[in-house]
C-alpha cells in the first residue's frame, strides 16, 4: 500500500508553483502527476490531503548539535531528531562535541545505533579532527570513515595549529572526505561574549573581533589549496570571511560554506541587554554590515547553504546571563519560517532559492543522494503551510532547548508534516 499526497503545490520555477499528486511507495516517490489528468488511482492507497500546501524535498541541515552522549539534559537524539522533524528536516549532520566527543569508532557506533532505535530522522555523524577536540593529535580518520562519519570537524573549537590542520586536510583528502571548520583563533577571543561593535561599546565589554574567524578562513583556504581537500567553513558570520571565500572560489579552490538564519537576520544592535543569553552564540551576532555581507554571500553563491547550528542548552545554563552562559541557540523549529517570512514573503528571494539552499545545495556539496523531489528519489518530504501566521512559542518546541532569540516573532511557512522514506515522522 502506498500513500497519495494529493493537491500539493510543488515549485516549478522561482516562485511559480504547480499542483501535483505525489505517490509514495516502498519509501520512494513512485509517481508525480498532474492534478487535472484524473489518473490518480486511489484504490488501496492511503491519502494525505495536502490542500495546496507547499511540498518540498525534506530539508537537510548539515550542522546540528544533538548533545548525546553526555549532555542529555540539553538534548537527546530522541528529542533532537523530533525537533528536526517538526522543523521539516529529514537529514541532519551532527557535530562531535559531545561527551565523550565522537573521536572513536565506538562513539560513532553509539550515535548511529541510538539514531536508528530512538531517532526519527536520518542522522549523519561527523568525527573529530583531533582526539578529544584538544588540537594535539589527529584521530584515526580511516577507522572513523569506516564507522560511518561523513567528514571531520572539531566544531565548538577552532584547530589552533596550522600544521595540525594541514595534516588533517592532507589525510582527509587522501580518503576523500571533507574537513569542516569552526574558524576561531583563540588568541583573539579570550573571554569575550559578543562581537566587537556597538553593543560591546555601549556596555563596556571586550568584543570578539571579526579577524578571529576570518584569520582561520584565510589560513585554511591556503591549506586547502595546498592539500586539495574539500574544505567547508562552518557558520560564516563576517564580511571578511565572505570576501575570502568568494576570492578562493573564483580561483578554483575547493571551498564551500554555510550560514545560519540568525547571522542573516540579527545583528549585535538587536541584543536587548546583558542579561539575556538567548542572544549569545558562537560566532556572535555581528554588525549590520556583516549581516548584509552574509546575505549577499548567500545570494551570489559564495555561501552554499543554510544550516541551523541547532545548539540547545538548558534554561538553567542560559539563565547565567550573557557573560557566563554557554554559547548557542536552538534552530530547527524556526529556521524555515524565519527565512520564508523575512526573505521570500518580502520578495527578496524566490521560494526556490530558499528551498534549494536547504535541500539541493547541501546534498550536492556533501555528495548526498537526498534533497530532490523527483520520481525515484527517496520519499523524504516536507509539507509547509505558507499562509498561516503564528508567533514563535518556545514552549511548543519538541527540542529540550528553549534558547531562542526569536520568541514572539510572527511567522509564516510552518511545516505541517514531515516524512522520511515514506514514513510520517511528524505531523501537526
Ligand atoms: N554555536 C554555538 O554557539 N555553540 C555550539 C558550538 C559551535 O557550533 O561552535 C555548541 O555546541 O553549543
Ligand atoms: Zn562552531
Ligand atoms: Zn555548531
Amino acid at each position: 500500500m502506498g500513500i497519495w499526497i494529493r493537491n500539493a503545490s510543488v515549485i516549478k520555477d522561482g516562485n511559480e508553483l504547480e499542483k501535483k499528486h505525489v505517490l509514495v511507495e516502498d519509501g520512494k516517490i513512485s509517481r508525480i502527476i498532474e492534478t487535472d489528468g484524473g489518473s490518480a488511482d486511489l484504490t488501496g492507497h492511503e491519502v494525505v490531503e495536502a490542500d495546496g500546501k507547499l511540498l518540498t524535498a525534506g530539508l537537510i541541515d548539515m550542522h546540528v548539535h544533538l548533545r548525546e552522549p553526555g549532555f542529555e539534559h540539553k538534548e537527546t537524539i530522541a528529542t533532537g531528531t523530533r525537533s528536526a522533524a517538526r522543523g521539516g528536516f529529514t537529514t541532519i549532520a551532527c557535530m562531535p562535541n559531545t561527551r565523550p566527543v565522537i573521536d572513536t569508532v565506538e562513539t560513532v557506533k553509539y550515535v548511529l545505533d541510538k539514531a536508528q532505535t530512538e531517532g526519527v530522522v536520518r542522522v549523519l555523524p561527523y568525527g573529530c579532527i583531533t582526539k578529544n577536540e584538544l588540537g594535539r593529535e589527529l584521530t584515526d580518520f580511516e577507522a572513523l570513515k569506516e564507522a560511518g562519519v561523513i567528514g571531520f570537524t572539531d566544531d565548538g573549537v577552532g584547530v589552533q595549529s596550522a600544521q595540525m590542520m594541514k595534516d588533517a586536510m592532507a589525510k582527509a583528502a587522501s580518503i576523500g572526505l571533507p574537513v569542516i571548520a569552526h574558524c576561531e583563533d583563540n588568541t583573539l577571543v579570550e573571554g569575550a561574549a559578543v562581537t566587537e561593535g556597538a553593543f560591546a561599546k555601549k556596555h563596556g565589554l571586550k568584543g570578539i573581533p571579526n579577524e578571529s574567524e576570518a584569520i582561520h578562513v584565510g589560513r585554511d583556504i591556503l591549506l586547502a589549496e595546498a592539500t586539495g581537500v574539500h574544505y567547508h567553513v562552518c557558520h560564516v558570520s563576517t564580511e571578511q570571511s565572505v570576501r575570502l571565500i568568494r576570492q578562493a572560489k573564483q580561483i578554483g579552490i575547493k571551498v564551500t560554506a554555510e550560514v545560519c538564519p540568525h547571522h542573516l537576520l540579527l545583528s549585535d544592535e538587536d541584543i536587548p541587554g546583558v542579561d539575556d543569553a538567548n542572544w549569545k552564540m558562537n560566532p556572535p551576532l555581528r554588525t549590520p554590515r556583516d549581516v548584509q555581507a552574509c546575505i549577499e554571500g548567500l545570494v551570489d553563491g559564495t555561501l552554499d547553504m543554510v544550516v541551523t547550528d541547532h545548539a540547545p542548552h538548558s534554561a538553567e545554563e542560559k539563565a547565567r546571563g550573557l557573560m557566563l552562559a554557554p554559547f548557542g541557540i536552538v534552530g530547527f523549529e524556526t529556521a524555515f519560517p524565519l527565512l520564508y517570512t523575512k526573505f521570500v514573503a518580502t520578495g527578496q528571494w524566490t521560494l526556490q532559492f530558499l528551498v534549494d539552499r536547504m535541500t539541493k545545495t547541501p546534498a550536492e556539496v556533501f555528495g548526498l543522494p537526498w534533497g530532490r523531489l523527483a520520481e525515484g528519489a527517496a520519499a523524504d518530504l516536507t509539507l509547509i503551510d505558507l499562509e498561516t501566521e503564528k508567533a514563535v512559542d518556545p514552549e511548543e518546541f519538541a527540542s529540550k532547548g528553549r534558547n531562542t532569540p526569536f520568541t514572539g516573532w510572527k511567522l509564516k511557512g510552518w511545516p505541517t508534516l514531515t516524512m522520511v522514506e515514506g514514513k510520517t515522522v511528524w505531523s501537526e
